[in-house]
This record gives structure tokens, C-alpha cells and sequence, in this order.
């Protein structure tokens, strides 16, 4: 089997367990998010203060409200996906809770045409599918691969992926594109990936 359809399968299977999840488990990961999610900013703020990319989450993908409110109130400065055409990598534009937002592709809502592009050093990152190495599918676009090899190309970029522990596969079928997580939050608690 290619390694595009193995992704297929793996993805399907394991967004179908990440809809199952509950109501319990999705506030939980909600909280141990916006926690661990403010911890790696701070450790990232020595060196720099950190612009922090999080998502708005679409179907049932972990809620990230709490994290960029947490972020907010620690003063750190957040962003959100802009979605281009397929085959183009995703841009940030900076956005806080309760600035404007417009509808963007495939559901999402992303910060209005204004607000000012930035390029993130801690990404939070939506995923299908993770596994004990740090690799992850998303839902095959190549969107984040793509932003991520941008920016890691710019400076140092801290990639941290956030899902349900049911989400974890044995091996992700990976691709030379496939960019690592440097970390995850499930609501289990962090894991951190070290250099392969
Ligand atoms: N909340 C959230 N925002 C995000 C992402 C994400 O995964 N989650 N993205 C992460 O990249 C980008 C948007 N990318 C997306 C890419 C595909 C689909 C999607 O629903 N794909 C369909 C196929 C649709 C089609 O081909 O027309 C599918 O998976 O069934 C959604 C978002 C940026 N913003
Ligand atoms: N940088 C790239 N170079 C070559 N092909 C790419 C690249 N990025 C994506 N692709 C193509 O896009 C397809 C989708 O990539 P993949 O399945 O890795 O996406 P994903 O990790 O699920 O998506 P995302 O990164 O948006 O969450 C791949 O099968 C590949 O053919």
C-alpha cells in the first residue's frame, strides 16, 4: 500500500475514535491544554516573547478556547491559521478573543484581511493521528507540514500537537514532507518528542 493510502485508512479510523470521545474527557483536555500550552510559552519567553498560533476548532477537534484565553491573560501574544488554496502553506495572522473573524475554507473562521500576518514560534497543532515518535497526520492536506517546514526554515519553532490519547496509532505512515511535534497534550499530560 502507498503511503498515501495507509494515511487514508489511519486517519479515518482514528477521527472516527476522536468523535466518540465524551463531554469528561473533552474538558479535560481542554484544561490540560490551556495549562502545558501556557508553560511552553513562558519557557520559550527568555529568549524571545513568544507569538503563540493556536486554532478555532471545527467538528470535533479539541476545544482550544480556554488555551488562547489562558495566553491572553498571561500576555503573550496569539495568532490563528489562515487557510490558502490547497498546495500553498498556511499563513498566521495575529487575533485575540473577541477580535473579528471571517469564514475561511473547509469551516474554519479565521482573523479578518486587517489584521497583521506573523510568523508564530509556538504552534499549536490540530491533528487526525500522532504517534510515540512525534509524527502526525492532519486531515491530508499538507497544510501544516508545509507552514511548519516555512518556519522552521526562519528560526527556531516550537510545534506542539494537541488530541485525545484514543488518537495514538503504533506508527503514522510518513512521507520525506512529514514535519515532527516537538510535544503533545492529551488529557493524559504533555509528552515530549526528542531529535529522531
Ligand atoms: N480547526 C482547524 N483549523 C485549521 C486546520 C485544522 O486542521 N483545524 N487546518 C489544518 O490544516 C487548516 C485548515 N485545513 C483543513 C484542511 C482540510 C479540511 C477538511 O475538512 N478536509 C476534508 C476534505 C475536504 C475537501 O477535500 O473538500 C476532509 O478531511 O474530509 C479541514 C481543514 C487551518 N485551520
Ligand atoms: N512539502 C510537500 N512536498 C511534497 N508533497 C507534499 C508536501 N506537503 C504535502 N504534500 C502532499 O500532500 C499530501 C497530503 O499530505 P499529508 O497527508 O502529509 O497531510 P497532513 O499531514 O494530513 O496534513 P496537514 O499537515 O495539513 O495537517 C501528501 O500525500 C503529499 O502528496
Amino acid at each position: 500500500m502507498s503511503a498515501r493510502d495507509a494515511k487514508h485508512e489511519v486517519r479515518a479510523s482514528a477521527l472516527a475514535r476522536r468523535a466518540a470521545i465524551g463531554p469528561e474527557g473533552r474538558s479535560v483536555l481542554a484544561a490540560a491544554l490551556a495549562r502545558h500550552g501556557v508553560e511552553a510559552a513562558r519557557r520559550l519567553a527568555p529568549q524571545r516573547p513568544p507569538i503563540v498560533s493556536a486554532f478555532l476548532p471545527i467538528r470535533d477537534e479539541p476545544d482550544t478556547r480556554p488555551l488562547l484565553a489562558a495566553l491572553a491573560e498571561a500576555g503573550f501574544a496569539t495568532a490563528l491559521p489562515v487557510t490558502p488554496p490547497r498546495g500553498e502553506p498556511l499563513r498566521f495572522r495575529a487575533w485575540r478573543s473577541g477580535e473579528p473573524l471571517a469564514a475561511g475554507r473547509f469551516g474554519t473562521a479565521e482573523p479578518a484581511a486587517a489584521a497583521p500576518e506573523v510568523d508564530p514560534d509556538l504552534v499549536v497543532v490540530p491533528l487526525a493521528a500522532f504517534d510515540g515518535r512525534g509524527f502526525r497526520l492532519g486531515y491530508g492536506a499538507g497544510y501544516y507540514d508545509g507552514a511548519l517546514e516555512r518556519l522552521r526554515r526562519l528560526k527556531p519553532v516550537f510545534a506542539i500537537g494537541v488530541a485525545f490519547a484514543a488518537q495514538e496509532v503504533d506508527t503514522v505512515p510518513t512521507e520525506p514532507h512529514d514535519q515532527r511535534l516537538d510535544a503533545l497534550v492529551t488529557e493524559h499530560g504533555l509528552m515530549t518528542f526528542g531529535p529522531s
